[in-house]
């Protein structure tokens, strides 16, 4: 039996995502340094519509990211009324840019702006989110595809706890098509049985206790307590949740996660913190996904060449 899955309560190993996300970016450099030996420097579109400020945030910090690693970034900055025409326009003129190998669209879009035009307006080769149908088949299929960044950095952070994954228990707690699919996905191919819970599901607490893998990606502020988890289970928390709370008189907010920390960490042999844990492996993964897409399109454009 291995440390993870003794049934020993002492408190829950703190998987640490910013420690990770630094081992990812040092390859990713060190990845971008080869390639520019062959001449290319990857460039990634960062694209922000509107002025939600966790959006600026991220998109900041891609864009510092991307930076440390030696990829170029151009930014395209919008106020929230650019209309769904002149984005997509604007995606035409990027995909045919020799300049750009990756695009990101930064998420949520504002209401009036259809967000699947936007992603399936992207051309998969430069989808660095991986959120195009095309990416999102492949890897289905197991073929090669780019893969989105939050789900990559989860595996990421599994992997480097538990090792081998073949026959754990996987339970992935939403549904969405940026994490909860592709999570699901990732588990599978990592030989995991994988159950997916949504909000439909039906005894949603009890199949989560049977977990020894515990993906929570549902966006509600602690919703996943002691009661939902199993002794020794590991748990990556997606949620980034911002609460209001006042304390002495002060009003203030704070990120909490999915998964309530403090019940939880008494039981699980291993947890993620928020802040901390996922957040920082999404914007790591990015920057690996832009070297590769720049990788891909140099090599293609070279074969193409000789052809
Ligand atoms: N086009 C995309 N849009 C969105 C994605 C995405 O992957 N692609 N994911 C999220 C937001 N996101 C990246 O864009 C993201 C969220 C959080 C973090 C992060 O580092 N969080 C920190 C806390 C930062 C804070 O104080 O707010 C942490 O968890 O430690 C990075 C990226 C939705 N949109
Ligand atoms: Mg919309």
């Amino acid at each position: 039996m291995s440390t993870l899955e003794s049934p020993q309560r002492s408190p829950a190993r703190r998987i640490d995502g910013k420690a990770c996300a630094e081992r990812v970016l040092a390859e990713v450099a060190e990845g971008v340094r080869q390639l520019a030996s062959e001449g290319v420097t990857p460039g990634l579109a960062v694209v922000l519509v509107g002025e939600d400020p966790a959006s600026q945030v991220y998109v900041r910090n891609k864009v510092r990211q991307a930076h440390t690693v030696g990829i170029r970034s151009l930014e395209h900055r919008f106020d929230a009324d650019l209309s769904q025409a002149e984005l997509l326009a604007l995606i035409d003129r990027l995909n045919r840019d020799p300049e750009v190998s990756g695009i990101l669209v930064q998420l949520p879009l504002p209401a009036h702006i259809d967000e699947q035009a936007v992603i399936q307006a992207i051309v998969p080769a430069k989808d660095v989110d991986g959120f195009h149908c095309e990416n999102a088949g492949a890897l289905w299929q197991g073929l090669p595809a780019l893969i989105p960044c939050t789900p990559m950095g989860c595996m990421r952070l599994l992997h480097e706890t538990c090792g081998d994954l073949t026959g754990k228990h996987a339970v992935v707690v939403g549904r969405s098509n940026i994490v909860g699919k592709p999570m699901a996905a990732l588990l599978l191919q990592a030989n995991c049985t994988v159950t997916l819970v949504h909000s439909r599901s039906r005894d949603a607490a009890a199949i989560c206790r049977q977990a020894d893998i515990m993906v929570a990606a549902v966006g509600r502020p602690g919703m996943i307590d002691a009661t939902w988890l199993k002794p020794g289970a590991v748990v990556i928390d997606v949620g980034i949740n911002r609460i209001e709370e006042t304390h002495d008189g002060e009003h203030r907010t704070r990120l909490v996660g999915d998964v309530d920390h403090a019940s939880a960490e008494r039981l699980v042999a291993a947890l993620t913190p928020v802040p901390g844990g996922v957040g920082p492996m999404t914007i790591a993964c990015l920057m690996h996904n832009t070297l590769i897409a720049a990788r891909t399109l140099h090599r293609r454009a070279a074969s193409l060449a000789m052809a």
